[in-house]
């Protein structure tokens, strides 16, 4: 099973957002789009999910799929509890028993169990973003879409949500775009890297990166060679 985006083109009012812009992956991938701001990677999510339709070319794969989503902002419910914030997302689709047992699960994946029954302002930024991603998780959905969810946090706390995320999804994959401008985060999430220009965006180049999670630290050669190849595209003409 594959994703395509095939050629798809976006303006909003006569400004070209996203222009020819083509991509093929491979499902259960965690597939990073790295471009600058204001590049049209929103505009690709929303494309992706729907909920809005490119002006020409076509996606496949995407359509009859469940989606999660992980935005910078936890969007967590604030007069429902760690525990309803998830279960809200699950309801009408899981028994009660069924729900109670996922919860608990996820919880347990990004060590929340002992505030399940806590308020979002009870707790701290990087829970409650810890809590966005059990509910991402949670949800029964075959595509994850992530955008800049870790932007303007701090590095440790950033550190900590990726290695949440890497455990989760390694527990349980899913077909993951994650839209970030961060080369960093591209070279330690990614297991392909797609290379956006400016706006309008569309693809320089694609970087594969096969290196193990555990192994992706600053000091691997062959991770500062993807690197450099990363640099190499940012800075080429298109
Ligand atoms: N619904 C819309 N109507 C008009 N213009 C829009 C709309 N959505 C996005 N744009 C414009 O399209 C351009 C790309 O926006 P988009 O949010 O997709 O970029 P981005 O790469 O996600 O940026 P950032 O990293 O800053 O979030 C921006 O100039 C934005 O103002």
């Amino acid at each position: 099973m594959s994703f395509t985006i095939d050629h798809v083109n976006k303006s909003f009012a006569g400004l070209e957002v996203i222009k020819d812009l083509f991509m093929q992956v491979e499902e259960n991938q965690i597939i990073c789009i790295l471009g600058p701001s204001g590049a049209g990677k929103t505009t690709l999510l929303n494309i992706i999910s729907g909920v809005i339709p490119a002006d020409r070319g076509k996606i496949s794969g995407f359509a009859d799929k469940n989606i999660s989503y992980l935005f910078q902002e936890h969007r967590l419910l604030p007069w429902k509890t760690v525990e309803d914030n998830i279960d809200f997302v699950l309801k009408d689709k899981i028994s009660l028993k069924e729900r109670k047992r996922i919860i608990a699960h996820y919880l347990d994946m990004v060590d929340l169990t002992a505030f399940s029954a806590y308020y979002p302002s009870q707790l701290s930024g990087g829970m409650k973003q810890r809590v966005a991603l059990a509910r991402a998780f949670a949800y029964p959905s075959e595509i994850l879409l992530m955008d800049e969810p870790f932007k303007g946090l701090d590095y440790h706390l950033k550190r900590t949500l990726r290695e949440a995320f890497i455990k989760l999804w390694q527990a349980d994959k899913r077909s993951v775009f994650f839209v970030t401008h961060d080369i960093e985060e591209a070279l330690l999430m990614g297991q392909e890297i797609y290379v956006l220009t400016d706006r309008p965006a569309t693809v320089k180049g694609k970087v594969p990166n096969p290196i193990p999670y555990y192994e992706r630290t600053r000091n691997n050669s062959a991770l500062q060679r993807i690197e450099n190849e990363i640099h190499q595209l940012l800075s080429s003409r298109v």
